[in-house]
Order: C-alpha cells, then structure tokens, then sequence
C-alpha cells in the first residue's frame, strides 16, 4: 500500500521519517574544484553523528548539500526516499556564525514560531531552556557571541525540527559556553532528535558522537562508532588527525 493510500485510509497521518539518510556518488563541484567528490554515507536513525575532518575537508559543504542548500553535480541525497530540498524544512541547521533578527531574543523566537503555526508560549520555555530567561528583551544583536549561539540553537529547536544539523556552533565558545551548547545538544538527542554535528575539535567528538564520518579531501575517509573510530581508526587521514599531525 503507498503512502498516500495508507493516509487516506486515516491509517496513517504522520509523514514518513526523514531518516535512514541515504547519500550516494555525491558530487560538487566549486571554482573547478571537486569539492566533494564521490560520497556514499548511509545514517540510520537515532543519536548524533559527529563530521570530523582537516580545515578544507568539505564539511561544511557537505552539511550544507545534505539540508539542501547546495545542488551537487552528480550523486543524490535521499532522506528515506525524499530528496534534500524537500526534506528542508523538517530540518534546522545552526550556522558557526548565526544570523538573527535585528529585534530582541524574545522576539526571535516568536517570529519563528508565528512562522510556524507553532505555540508562541513557547518562548518562555525555549528562553530558559538555552539559558536566556534574563535576555528575553535584550536586542540579539547585543547578545555575547556564546548567547547568540544558544539563541540560535534556541531557534532552531523551536522549529520541532526532526534532524538538527550543526555547523561548528561553538568554534569560539569558552569551554563553559561549548559545554552549555553541548548539553542542550545532547538533551535533544536523547528525546530522539537525529543530530549532525561539524566538529574539528576532538576533545568536543569524544564528547558528542555516536558515530564518526572522517573527510579528508571532499571524500569519506572512514565512518565508524566512536567507540571504534577514536581508539582505532582505520584510515591513516583519521590516525594522522588523532595524533595530533597536520593532515593534508
Ligand atoms: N564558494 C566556494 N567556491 C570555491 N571553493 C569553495 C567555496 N566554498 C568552499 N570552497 C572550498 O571547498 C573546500 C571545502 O570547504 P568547507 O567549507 O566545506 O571545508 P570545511 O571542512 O568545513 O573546513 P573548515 O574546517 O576550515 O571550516 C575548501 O577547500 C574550500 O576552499
């Protein structure tokens, strides 16, 4: 029975899960360069993948190709069956560098929950589950770099978001602000939000994987548990960036 046939049955009104994600033969290419070249990744549902890899690896882009913004050249992103674009917008993607509106934290959140049809009584709960119940009328754009960075995680969870996607959210965070963002992370993924974290900071992978894909040079250098990948890595990129040694 498809899909539509069980929906109009009533048997089923819930959309289908966006994972197990499904990405094959990526392909993009920038500036003449294959940026990310040949990827293959299979995520199964549950828990927080970490993206690890050297500066200029592709994992950025690669975050940004799975949530959609980047249309590869070759190859498909497949959300259970959905391809990237239209999987969007039952994902949130939180930017290094956020972008928030010119109005105060309390309002950048009920602007996206009004967006959203959602409870605006949320902004409370959502504001004091980052930490910023006292910032509420603050303008963001007066917010410390680390509370513009729990605002915008803020934002993103107000969207319900079934995959949460993170692109180095706490690169420069102290370590009580990283922590902070960490725990927030942790605690949507054990109420069973998917999460995709960008991490060059080891110390950080540790802390936050399940599993680990290893990029190196627009390719997928290895994918394994992290309880296998950071006492035994398999590829000599993953060994050479573990010990410490500058990856090329
Ligand atoms: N718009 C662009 N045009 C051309 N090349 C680009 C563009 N954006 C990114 N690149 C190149 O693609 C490669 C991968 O970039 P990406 O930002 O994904 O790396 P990254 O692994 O996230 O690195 P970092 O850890 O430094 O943030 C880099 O070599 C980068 O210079």
């Amino acid at each position: 029975m498809s899909d539509l046939t069980m929906d109009m049955a009533g048997i089923s009104d819930a959309p289908r899960p966006l994972l197990p994600l499904s990405v094959t033969g990526l392909r993009l290419s920038l500036g003449g360069d294959a940026v990310l070249d040949g990827i293959d990744l299979r995520l199964t549902a549950g828990g927080c993948t970490v993206v690890m890899g050297p500066n200029g690896a592709g994992k950025s882009l690669l975050l940004k190709a799975l949530h959609g913004l980047l249309t590869p050249d070759a190859g498909e992103v497949s959300w259970n069956g959905t391809r990237a674009p239209a999987a969007t917008a039952r994902q949130a993607l939180v930017f290094q560098t956020p972008v928030l509106l010119r109005r105060s934290a309390a309002q950048n959140l009920d602007f996206v929950l009004r967006a959203r049809g959602g409870d605006r009584g949320r902004v409370v709960e959502l504001l004091d589950h980052v930490g910023l119940a006292d910032k509420a009328r603050t303008p963001a754009r007066r917010l410390s770099g680390g509370e513009r960075q729990r605002l915008a995680l803020a934002r993103a969870l107000a969207t319900d978001p079934e995959v949460l996607l993170l692109d180095e959210p706490t690169a420069s965070l102290d370590p009580a602000s990283t922590l902070a963002i960490e725990r927030i992370v942790a605690e949507a993924r054990d109420r069973g939000m998917r999460i995709l974290f960008v991490t060059h900071d080891t110390g950080q992978a540790r802390r936050m994987a399940d599993d680990v894909v290893f990029l190196h040079r627009g390719r997928v250098a290895e994918h394994a548990p992290a309880d296998r990948f950071f006492p035994t890595p398999s590829s000599q990129p993953a060994r050479d960036f573990l010990a410490g040694r500058i990856v090329v």
